[in-house]
């Protein structure tokens, strides 16, 4: 665990460059348990090179990053792969197996815990079964468990992503710009299912989002990126959409500090 302190994430003067660009030029960010963090910023502002330094898929060339109790910076071999395990990671592209059923994506779910390879769903542990039924029933697809995988639209097959994140049992839930590929209605749904595991299993998620309306509507504190840099760090209820666009402007002024 995290060693008594409810620090989920702790990053602190995070530098990383790739050749001229410095894709994080001294990031730091707190997250504590049970928050839902927003990661805003341009195209380019370093949101995903700081969730890729979240699990040790980049190694920052300066500063610390502390995830879970574990510094991810130095971690290696099976240290990372039992992090790994504990951070879910939810992706723009669903990456579900198309020709298998609902059902069976959820179930690989399960396989960082048990590893045995599965031929057909009556394989799996009862146990296992159990809890995929119950995290497809939570994301209103319960009916759908035995169809393929592909026959869902892009709004089903990120919320049966989501459930196979949760078959995991994560502790935290990294999502990257998980609704940029969906119309208005299924991110919302995406959204509220985000929000939900956070406040009903006190999970973390830290979230990079392009649209300003959705981390408005749906998260507790947005963090804003410019240029590798952390330029926002706020409360959502002290923000509105003006002051999030900022965001957007180069060379806008700055509010960092007044965060959570
Ligand atoms: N593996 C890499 N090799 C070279 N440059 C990279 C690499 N990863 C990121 N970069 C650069 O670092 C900068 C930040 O990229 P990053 O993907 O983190 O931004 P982002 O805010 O997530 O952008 P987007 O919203 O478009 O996904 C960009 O200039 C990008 O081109």
């Amino acid at each position: 665990m995290n060693h008594g302190t409810d620090h989920i994430v702790e990053v602190d003067s995070l530098v990383k460059t790739y050749g001229e660009t410095r894709a994080c030029d001294g990031v730091g960010l707190t997250v504590t348990a049970g928050e839902l963090v927003a990661l805003v910023g341009p195209s380019g502002s370093g949101k995903s090179t700081l969730l890729r330094h979240l699990n040790g898929l980049a190694r920052p060339d300066s500063g610390t990053v502390r995830v879970l109790g574990v510094d991810v910076a130095t971690a290696r071999g099976r240290a990372l792969r039992a992090l790994r395990r504990r951070v879910g990671m939810v992706f723009q592209q669903f990456n579900l197996i198309g020709r298998l059923t609902v059902l069976e994506n959820v179930l690989t779910g399960a396989l960082g815990r048990d590893p045995l390879p599965r031929y057909g769903i009556v394989t799996w542990p009862k146990a296992d079964r159990t809890a995929a039924i119950e995290h497809l029933d939570r994301i209103g697809l319960a009916d759908r468990a035995y169809q393929r995988a592909d026959s869902l639209s892009g709004g089903q097959q990120q919320r049966v992503a989501i459930a196979r994140m949760l078959m995991q049992r994560p502790e935290l839930v990294l999502a990257d710009e998980p609704v940029a590929s969906l119309d208005p209605e299924s991110a919302a749904q995406v959204m509220d299912l985000l929000f939900r595991i956070c406040l009903e299993d006190r999970l973390t998620v830290v979230c990079s989002l392009h649209q300003i309306d959705l981390a408005l509507a749906w998260t507790r504190r947005v963090v804003g990126l410019r240029d590798g840099r952390v330029v926002l760090d706020q409360p959502t209820g002290a923000l509105d959409r003006e002051r999030l666009r900022q965001v957007y402007v180069p060379a806008a002024p700055v509010a960092v500090g007044a965060g959570a």
